[in-house]
């Protein structure tokens, strides 16, 4: 048996819509992201799927994007594999803007490369799981697959050979994650983005991104908090999130830098300056954001690691 893991991610990060994304680990140690079980080959594939989310995925499991890789993989690797016991442990919520799809996309498609002695270049393997996540959300794009793969903070490089970079951070930084437990999903979020921008609001964005890329590279922390500005999805999504102003209000007098929207949403993220502001985050987010029993707050770090072997008992087979 052989077990994988994948991690959250934030897409978008607020400065850089579909441009950047970060990976997140709880402090507490714990994982929190999807893991996948390959537990022997067999006939025909099967998949079981257990874990904290299971219920917010159909029952059937046939059409789930586990399933939907190893196809992928088999045909991009351009020959048929052996069937599979696979078990998902779906520890993400499904449309939550932790970047819950790409999670298991990420996972899957790892495990399989993994298991089959690597048949896929990294860069041909994060391009499989970028276009399994536009089946999904209706467009191709990398902010969250990349991090949840490679781990840290990812700026995605579209045009370039390299697909994406991993930019600097502040190690100091926490990140508190709010899911309050309601769905929402990416296609329909991504459906209240204009086609079009205006020329000034194009400019705002690359301005944005830019500044807070340099700052990142010098080290410049109030010049990167200041650059924290959303010019594209908030403005766009803000029906959809109508609680956002009165959380940034609150979470800002508590001296948080920087409130918004994790991926699609309807997760927020608080970015924190001290491990002290982000337990009041925490508190604050957990008690008024929190809509029913599958709503969940971590505190984070930036995760380093992206998807990870975590048990190998198996021998890899060709
Ligand atoms: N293993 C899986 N994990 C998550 N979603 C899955 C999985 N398998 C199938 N799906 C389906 O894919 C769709 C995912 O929808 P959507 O893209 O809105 O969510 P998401 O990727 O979880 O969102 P987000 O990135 O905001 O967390 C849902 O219809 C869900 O049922
Ligand atoms: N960049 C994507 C992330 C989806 O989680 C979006 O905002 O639609």
């Amino acid at each position: 048996m052989a077990t994988y893991f994948a991690p959250a991610s934030a897409g978008n990060f607020s400065v850089g819509f579909d441009l950047l994304g970060a990976a997140f680990a709880p402090i507490d140690g714990s994982l929190l992201g999807d893991k996948l079980e390959i537990c022997g080959e067999q006939a025909v594939t099967q998949l079981r799927i257990t874990g904290r989310y299971r219920h917010q995925l159909p029952e059937d499991s046939s059409d789930n994007l586990v399933l939907r890789c190893y196809q992928l993989f088999q045909q991009r690797i351009g020959r048929s594999l052996p069937g599979l016991a696979l078990h998902l442990h779906k520890e993400l919520p499904v449309g939550s803007g932790l970047g819950s799809s790409a999670c298991s996309i990420v996972v899957a498609c790892y495990a399989f490369n993994h298991y089959f002695n690597q048949p896929l270049s990294p860069q041909a393997l994060l391009q499989l799981m970028a276009e399994a996540e536009g089946g999904v959300s209706g467009s191709v794009h990398y902010d969250n697959v990349a991090p949840s793969y490679l781990g840290g903070l990812q700026l995605m490089l579209p045009e370039s050979k390299t697909l994406c970079r991993s930019l600097p951070w502040f190690e100091h930084w926490r990140v508190v994650l709010s899911y309050p437990g309601t769905v929402l999903s990416t296609k329909a979020a991504r459906a209240a983005i204009p086609a079009q921008l205006e020329l000034a609001t194009s400019i705002q964005f690359a301005a944005g991104l830019s500044r807070f890329v340099s700052a990142l590279y010098c080290q410049d922390e109030a010049d990167a908090l200041a650059a924290l500005q959303d010019v594209i999805a908030e403005p766009a999504r803000a029906l959809l999130m109508p609680e956002l102003p009165s959380i940034r209000q609150a979470l800002t007098e508590l001296g948080v830098a920087h409130v918004g929207i994790s991926g699609a949403g309807p997760t927020v993220f608080a970015l924190c300056q001290t491990d002290a502001q982000a337990e009041d985050a925490a508190r604050y987010l957990a008690m008024n954001y929190a809509k029913n029993q599958d709503a969940m707050t971590h505190i984070c770090r930036l995760s380093p690691n992206g998807a990870q072997v975590l048990k190998d008992e198996t021998h890899a087979v060709s």
